[in-house]
């Protein structure tokens, strides 16, 4: 439904500064149907590339293809104008009129598109995109009658109502509070699956990149790290980078010192942990093992370890209380901390003693980045790299 290849977009210097290579060389490909998030840290390029695929900024090469249409081709000398590309769009401000009711607010892009329908025909446009969005009825209320949630789906609506064949979606969520966002986000999925539009949504949030989409694509520094679905990215993260920004966990500087099949074995500040290995690994490689705190199987009592998985044994740091959930920093032999969570009925007490279960597919080993991820703390991988 929406090819992106070779992308590049490069904002020239300004007075003072340096010019900034936002797009380098960015391929994607999103299937119909799918919603498809653009997830990456501020200043990835996430927005950039909304906004060239929009036609809202002119990349300087590459090729953008929408359904069978080619609407940006530096070769080919294609520049298709946004209002032609048929596309709806939902920003991080709403962008709701609020001295309009809601149906005009709705109506706003048929009138603004040069072509006015007609009375009827737009209002027939609006009570279709309202029921989509499950706010029949609402209509002729003012739209500062709404609440954040509900002038959320008007701000759908509006970007529906022209029948647009691919949605894109701007960090929507972002200005909602924490259990409205949870809310919204279930309910805009199911929205959007209901009405069976191939959507491009935005977002710096993991949570909710995980919870909203089909398929991720992990952007840093320009460029795509990684695609796949987010259940994928989460268990088989290619770099430290993908696994800290796609879930929580224990980023451990390892090198490889053994390595059998898609198995290898990671020398670490506290023992050597079998584990499953990213591609392109070798024996000697200076590497990352992540631990996701739900990974270790965390025992009062010794574990006789089986097959595949490695013990450890150490002693309970600190325990923080999180509702659900406990998180429990293990310190380990060699003064390595270990995060893991467990079920707040099993509440150990600080400084007890505590047995971890690691299974080898729980846990994997990937490259190092450059700058590594946040979590990955750079005097550590001197250490181990020494
Ligand atoms: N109009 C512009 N002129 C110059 N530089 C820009 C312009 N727009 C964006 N940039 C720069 O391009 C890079 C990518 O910006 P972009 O807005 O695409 O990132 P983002 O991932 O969407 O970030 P955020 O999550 O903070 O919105 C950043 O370094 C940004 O400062």
């Amino acid at each position: 439904m929406l090819k992106v290849s070779h992308l590049e977009r490069t904002y020239p210097a300004q007075p003072g500064g340096a010019a900034v290579h936002a797009l380098k060389s960015v391929s994607l490909s999103v299937e119909q149907g799918d919603i498809f998030s653009l997830l990456g840290p501020s200043g990835c390029g996430k927005t950039t590339m909304l906004q060239c695929i929009a036609g809202l900024e002119t990349p300087d090469a590459g090729r953008i293809v929408i359904g069978p249409q080619t609407v940006y081709s530096r070769a080919e000398r294609i520049q298709v104008s946004a209002s032609e590309r048929g596309l709806g769009m939902v920003f991080q401000s709403y962008a709701i009129w609020p001295h309009m009711s809601v149906a005009e607010n709705v109506a706003f892009p048929l009138l603004q598109r040069g072509r006015n329908p007609g009375r009827e025909q737009i209002a027939q446009r609006v009570d279709e995109a309202l029921a989509m969005v499950e706010l029949a009825g609402y209509g002729n209320r003012s739209a500062t009658q709404l609440s954040g949630g509900q002038q959320q789906r008007v701000a759908l609506a509006r970007a529906l109502v022209h029948k647009p064949r691919l949605l894109l979606l701007d960090e929507p969520l972002s200005n909602l509070d924490a259990k409205l966002r949870d809310t919204m986000r279930i309910e805009l999925r199911q929205l959007i699956k209901s009405i069976g539009i191939t959507a491009v949504f935005v977002t710096h949030d993991q949570i909710e990149a995980m919870g909203i989409s089909d398929k991720v694509a992990l952007m840093r520094g320009g460029e795509v790290v990684q695609v796949g679905k987010s259940r994928d990215i989460y268990l088989n993260p290619h770099t430290a980078f993908a696994a800290d920004f796609m879930g929580s966990g224990n980023l451990i500087p390892c090198t490889i010192s053994d390595m059998g099949g898609d198995r290898a074995v990671a020398t670490t500040p506290f023992g050597r942990i079998r584990a499953r290995a990213a591609a392109g690994l070798r024996i000697g490689d200076d590497a990352v093992l992540v631990i996701r705190p739900n990974a270790p199987i965390v025992d009062t009592r010794p574990a006789n370890a089986q097959g595949d998985a490695a013990q450890i044994t150490g002693n309970v740091a600190s325990v923080t209380f999180l509702g659900e959930k406990i998180e429990v920093q293990v310190r380990l032999p060699g003064g390595y901390d270990l995060v893991t969570t467990m079920n707040t009925f099993d509440a150990p007490a600080e400084g007890q003693e505590i047995h971890l279960t690691l299974p080898a597919e729980r846990c994997i080993i990937v490259h190092r980045d450059n700058a590594a991820a946040s979590t990955v703390r750079d005097a550590e991988l001197a250490g181990v790299a020494a």
